[in-house]
């Protein structure tokens, strides 16, 4: 398994930044869309661009240390594990360093943690270290105990990263408390990654504090300049 990504927050705005997956994953993005996102990423100095898998292999400036991060089973995770796993596993033969994949949360409010955790599994098998794997658990559609317990799946499938949310479930997207539980559940040996609806500069600094080492923001320019970000994937 990778080391987990843990560094704290600090308050400069380049060491915010590398705390970033800079996203663009709308249904409706266009070949120049992600070229915009691309480019933006590398400008404003984040950690990775992610974007959908269909859009690898990315072109990325010359000379840049831009990781890709391709989201995976997006965003329902009702693809069976076999999917998921040689989506994941294409993904990373076109270039993606990081994989973000959704579990069934549907499964986990069945209590069916097990499912859960062998679906986390498949994925895990299909794309090893170094290989970065994240592990998408929806927060703000589950009660704390479910978080809990999928994050007890992820992190015993070898997850490098819990994750809040996609950012397209109408129950919402990251908060300071799902993060607070997360980081019980896996407290430092699974590193946490916010996202979703975190549209400003306060708010994700606050999750920064709350025990998450990545962010994953479409509005990275806004927030890195202390502005406030529209809603967008
Ligand atoms: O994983 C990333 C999310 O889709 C980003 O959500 P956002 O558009 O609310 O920042």
């Amino acid at each position: 398994m990778a080391a987990p990504d843990l560094a704290p927050a600090s308050g400069s705005t380049s060491e915010l930044a590398r705390t970033i997956d800079h996203t663009f994953l709308k249904p409706e993005g266009r070949r120049a869309d992600v070229e915009r996102t691309v480019a933006e990423a590398a400008e404003l100095g984040v950690y990775s661009v992610c974007v959908s898998p269909s859009e690898l292999p990315l072109t990325l400036p010359e000379g840049s240390d831009l990781k890709v991060t391709a989201v995976c089973g997006f965003p329902s995770g009702k693809h069976a594990s076999s999917v998921k796993a040689a989506e994941a596993a294409l993904a990373v033969a076109q270039g993606a360093d990081e994989i973000d994949m959704v579990i069934d949360f549907g499964a986990a409010i069945d209590g069916r943690i097990a499912a859960v955790e062998a679906d986390i599994r498949a994925v895990r098998a299909a794309v090893p270290a170094p290989t970065v794997l994240k592990v998408i658990i929806e927060s703000a559609a589950l009660d704390d105990d479910t978080v809990t317990a999928v994050c007890g799946a992820a992190e015993a499938a070898g997850a490098d990263f819990v994750k809040t949310s996609t950012g397209f479930h109408p129950a919402g997207g990251a908060t300071v408390h799902a993060v607070e539980v997360m980081r019980r559940a896996v407290g430092d040996r699974v590193a946490i990654k916010a996202s979703g609806g975190i549209r400003n500069r306060e708010d994700a600094e606050a999750m920064l504090r709350a025990g998450a080492s990545r962010l994953g923001l479409s509005s990275s320019r806004t927030v890195l300049e202390g502005g406030t970000g529209a809603a967008g994937y």
